[in-house]
């Protein structure tokens, strides 16, 4: 057998490149050796901005020129990173060596040595993740997570009205509509949202061990602190002013176990959709040119959902890792870290790919009201909680003298099969007053559904 050329390993690089591509823009290696192009640049810019050293500010060309390195970057620096970090056997170090050839080719040879001046190689990488991490969040995961929950909202409002059976353990039980049950989903996600998106991105910047002793030892009259964190939050970052050779990476724990958290949310929206398609409540919606099974041609199977099922999975399980196994560092510093981050990108790729798949599900079904009628209509006895309740309340306002309203209702329904005659001979024999008696006769299981129709305004 020949062997094939090499290929990706991961079916985020290949069978499901194009819908998770846009994460690649920051989440990859060439958008992290970008970021970290990024924060040398604007380091030599601040140092020489600051006249540090007896540097002189850059001209506006001059810095607009080194700006370009990153706001350029493209192939050729990502071959020639590559062929560095194959000798240096450093990636950061192969970066530093990247500003400081292209320094020459700009003529600015005099400030060279400014490149990565009393930096390890932490205080670049943790302010590049920041910087790619929340740009991918930003840019790419919350828009889309948006869209599902903006398809779920709309799907909400639409079926509003529509009554359904409820199941609790999986048994008949108190009427809902569709729409609110989406809205329950739509409005959990939504706070899961915007506690991702109040997300506190934090960098430090203070040297091989966070003392900043090569900086006071290279200029004790300097306010390094100060420096430290104006140059992080000229970043758009939150300054974290305590920390070993690492960032502590608290708070990609926090924001793992939020995607992580609206991954599980969302794969409970993938069973119960998956669940109302089995039990005839939706249609899926043919699509033209599409193969359901490769035997059985009647069948159209709910493959969005149940690929977004499993990849909602994967992603929790890779974010799980990076968020139990990142805030923790041996000593000052261990370099587990730095593989382990790496994965960033597998952990919400999985679960873009998830929102991807629900969104075009969610796209391609229709709800069976008929359905949602026949089952409401051969499940009269779920009516008993409304009869029991409604007694109860005559028995406390004097017009009934009914005793345990609820061991009447459960003998006549527990277990048991009723139709709208049976209830309707029950509730007309009932010793209680005429306007109730009225109400429990128009009701029906269709009708028991409470206040849903209104909740549905209370999404945001
Ligand atoms: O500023 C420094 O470098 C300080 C140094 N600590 C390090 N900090 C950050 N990166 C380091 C460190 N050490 C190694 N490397 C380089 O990290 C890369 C690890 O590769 P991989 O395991 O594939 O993620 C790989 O490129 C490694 O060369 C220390 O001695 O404390």
């Amino acid at each position: 057998m020949t062997a094939l050329p090499a290929q990706p390993l991961s079916p985020l690089d290949g069978r499901y490149q194009a819908a998770v591509s846009d994460l690649g823009e920051y989440l990859s290696e060439a958008g992290l050796n970008r970021a970290r192009v990024q924060v040398e640049v604007e380091w030599l810019l601040y140092l020489t901005s600051h006249s540090m050293f007896g540097s002189s500010p850059l001209s506006v060309e001059q810095a607009e020129s080194l700006r370009g390195l990153y706001l350029e970057f493209g192939q050729a620096d990502i071959d020639w990173l590559a062929e560095k970090e194959a000798v240096t056997r450093h990636d950061v170090k192969a970066v530093e060596y990247l500003v400081r050839d292209r320094l020459a080719s700009l003529g600015l040879d005099s400030i060279a040595e400014l490149t990565h001046f009393a930096c390890t190689s932490e205080d670049i990488n943790n302010l590049s993740y920041a910087l790619t991490v929340s740009a991918a969040v930003q840019q790419v995961w919350l828009p889309k997570l948006q869209t599902v929950i903006g398809l779920l909202r709309a799907l909400a409002v639409e079926h509003r009205a529509d009554a359904m059976l409820a199941r609790t353990h999986g048994q008949p039980a108190t009427p809902t509509t569709m729409g609110r049950e989406l809205a329950v989903v739509a409005w959990r996600l939504e706070r899961i949202a915007e506690q991702v998106a109040g997300t506190e991105y934090l960098g430090k910047f203070s040297g091989a061990t966070g003392t900043f002793a090569a900086h006071v030892v290279a200029d004790p009259s300097a306010d390094w602190i100060r420096i430290s964190q104006e140059f992080v939050e000229s970043l758009g970052l939150t300054w974290n002013p305590l920390t070993t050779q690492i960032e502590s990476h608290d708070w990609q724990a926090e924001l793992y176990n939020r995607v992580s958290h609206a991954n599980r949310v969302l794969h409970n929206l993938a069973t119960d959709v998956w669940t109302y398609i089995s039990m005839g409540y939706f249609r899926q919606i043919p699509q033209a040119g599409a193969t359901g099974s490769s035997t059985m041609p009647h069948k159209i199977n709910p493959i969005r959902f149940e690929n977004a099922e499993a990849n909602l999975e994967l992603s929790s399980a890779v974010l799980d890792s990076l968020a139990a196994t990142l805030v923790t560092s041996r000593l000052q510093r261990d370099l587990t870290d730095s593989t382990t981050q790496r994965n960033i990108g597998v952990g919400f790729g999985h679960s873009l790919l998830a929102l991807d798949n629900l969104a075009r599900g969610l796209g391609e079904i229709d709800l069976d009201r008929a359905a949602l009628a026949a089952d409401l209509d051969s499940n009269w006895e779920i009516l008993g909680e409304a009869i029991q309740t409604v007694i109860r309340a005559e028995v406390v306002a004097g017009r009934s003298s009914i005793s345990d309203p609820y061991a009447l209702l459960k003998e006549l329904t527990r277990g048991k099969r009723i139709g709208r005659d049976d209830l309707v001979a029950f509730v007309e024999k009932l010793d209680i007053g005429d306007e109730a008696k009225g109400r429990l006769l128009e009701l029906t299981p269709a009708s028991y559904v409470g206040l849903s129709d209104e909740l549905v305004d209370r999404l945001p």
